[in-house]
């Protein structure tokens, strides 16, 4: 389960989508961010873009969306391309059969929690997922502070997978930047969003790899 590290293109600039995946080469993921302006009072992208970007970036796409309604929309974005795809648990009125849905289209299927959002409600469908994104800053905008009152929930999320010995990785998004990663690899997430920490890097690949070593060094 290593640490991952994931860029959000939501920083990037949306004309040169290609070419700003090219620029952080050493990321593991590449984090797609799809609001509709219901769910959140943003409008980004869709599944025209996604199936684009799918085919034109070498890494693998890890669809986070702010929807309505993802229970429609979300194998769309499989068939579209993604390898990942998070749905907001507070959206979602069949969260069972749409990771179901997911799975079964050969896509890792991830429920997404709004700062708010516990986690012990969904304890006993946890096993449907491959991973549980944690917000650490409401959904909506790149660029806003880091949340640290959503550091506890990481941990009571590490401590309820491993208390059924599941295998789920634990991905946060939002202000996560290299003052902010080591308390949340600590607390135990172990994939790592950042969009304006590393696209307003002078060299985003480097800030990757800083990114990288210090949730490395705090996770051991
Ligand atoms: O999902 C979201 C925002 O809703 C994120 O993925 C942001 O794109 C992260 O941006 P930074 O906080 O890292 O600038
Ligand atoms: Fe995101």
């Amino acid at each position: 389960m290593g640490i991952q590290i994931a860029p959000s293109i939501l920083s990037a600039d949306f004309a040169r989508l290609a070419e700003d995946a090219a620029a952080v080469s050493n990321a593991d993921w590449l984090h797609v961010d799809v609001m509709d302006n219901h769910f959140v009072p943003n409008l980004t992208l869709g599944l025209p873009v996604v199936e684009s970007l799918a085919k034109a970036a070498a890494q693998p796409l890890d669809c986070h969306l702010m929807i309505e309604d993802p229970d429609r929309w979300a194998p769309g974005y499989v068939e579209a391309g993604a390898s990942s795809v998070t749905f907001h648990i507070e959206a979602c009125r069949a969260p069972i059969r749409t990771a179901r849905e997911i799975r079964a289209k050969g896509a890792r299927a991830a429920m997404a929690l709004k700062p708010a959002t516990p986690i012990e409600p969904y304890e006993d469908i946890l096993s449907e997922f491959d991973m549980v994104l944690i917000m650490t800053v409401e959904p909506g905008f790149g660029g806003q502070k880091f949340l640290d009152v959503c550091v506890p929930k990481i941990r009571r999320t590490r401590d309820l997978v491993a208390k059924h010995g599941l295998d789920i990785w634990i991905e946060i998004d939002g202000g996560i930047s290299a003052d902010t990663i080591e308390q949340c690899a600590e607390a135990g997430a172990n994939v790592f969003v950042a969009g304006s920490a590393v696209y307003n890097a002078d060299d985003p690949n480097k800030m990757v790899e800083t990114l990288r070593t210090l949730a490395t060094n705090a996770s051991k």
